[in-house]
């Protein structure tokens, strides 16, 4: 059942404010990570920068709370054109977006510290790395300064548009899209699943946006990069954001219908708000797993 007055938000603070509680009342030493995943330009950045002002709020004179997109894992510009390289036959690979364009080492380090399982115990802070879109005529570079976040940290949110995808075992399960410059993308998929949703020490609430026509991606991100272009005066034009999202496509093809439909990114519970262009809320699931 889906109420029409309320908004994305709405349903999500709603969410967090029945399981955030639960968490907190059951003594939990590790911290909470909060997964969201939903296609390019669905609102994600939006939303959990109103989520983390809404937990600061409540919790933040006691609780260390974290906020980051997959997208400030990105490889720096440099690395990137080594990858462009390296991978130079895969169109997909071409640039930033995809799996395999993120610095996996930083990723590891980072959740590394947020485990407090690093060769420093007594460090006291984590910093969390920043990518600015805007540089390189849209291609995009790391900051060179981070946010630093308190340790320990209690609640980590992280937001990515593939996250929860689910890796294809090539050769046991048969899928016809797993062809040309996807198998690469695929094997890539591995790192992240283990590190992130597949990896069963960490204890996560999901938030998933879904949409009933994933052409929406497309007026969504021009929408994205017009406000950069706006705030900043500089970013990628209509014809190249057509062409970034073009290269999300295949992925979406391949892993989006399976991940929407298994409502299993969170190892806790998994709140999927279907969207419509517009991002009204046409539908709310919620899966409670513990
Ligand atoms: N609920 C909303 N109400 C009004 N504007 C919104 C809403 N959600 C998102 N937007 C606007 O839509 C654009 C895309 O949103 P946002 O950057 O949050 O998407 P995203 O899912 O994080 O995308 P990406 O995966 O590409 O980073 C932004 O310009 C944002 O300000």
């Amino acid at each position: 059942m889906c109420d029409k007055s309320k908004t994305v938000l709405d349903y999500t603070i709603e969410f967090l404010d029945k399981y955030i509680p639960e968490w907190f009342e059951t003594g939990n030493k590790c911290p909470l990570f909060i997964f969201f995943s939903g296609p390019q330009g669905s609102g994600k950045s939006f939303t959990s920068i109103q989520i983390y002002n809404h937990l600061m709020e409540k919790y933040g004179g006691e609780k260390s709370i974290g906020y980051a997109s997959i997208d400030d894992f990105y490889l720096t510009h440099e690395d990137q054109l080594k990858l462009n390289e390296q991978f130079k036959n895969n169109k997909l690979l071409q640039g930033r977006g995809l799996p395999g364009t993120h610095d996996m080492k930083l990723l590891q380090e980072v959740l590394n510290t947020i485990f407090n399982n690093n060769e420093h115990p007594d460090q006291d802070t984590v910093v969390l790395p920043k990518y600015d879109k805007s540089q390189f005529k849209g291609e995009g570079d790391r900051c060179p300064t981070g946010q630093k976040i308190k340790l320990p940290v209690d609640i980590f949110i992280l937001e990515g548009w593939f996250l929860g995808f689910n890796p294809i075992l090539q050769g046991i399960e048969n899928n016809d899209l797993l062809t040309g410059d996807m198998v690469d993308v695929n094997a890539k998929l591995f790192f992240y699943s283990d590190l992130l949703w597949r990896n069963p020490e960490i204890k996560s609430l999901g938030i998933v946006f879904t949409t009933d026509n994933i052409n929406n991606v497309y007026g969504w991100r021009l929408q994205q990069e017009h406000e950069l272009i706006s705030k900043v005066g500089k970013g990628m034009t209509d014809e190249q954001v057509h062409a970034f999202v073009d290269r999300y496509m295949p992925s979406y093809k391949l892993y989006l219908n399976d991940f929407v439909r298994s409502e299993s990114l969170g190892s806790i519970a998994t709140l999927t708000l279907g969207i419509d262009s517009n991002r009204n809320v046409y539908s709310t699931k919620t899966r409670c797993i513990e």
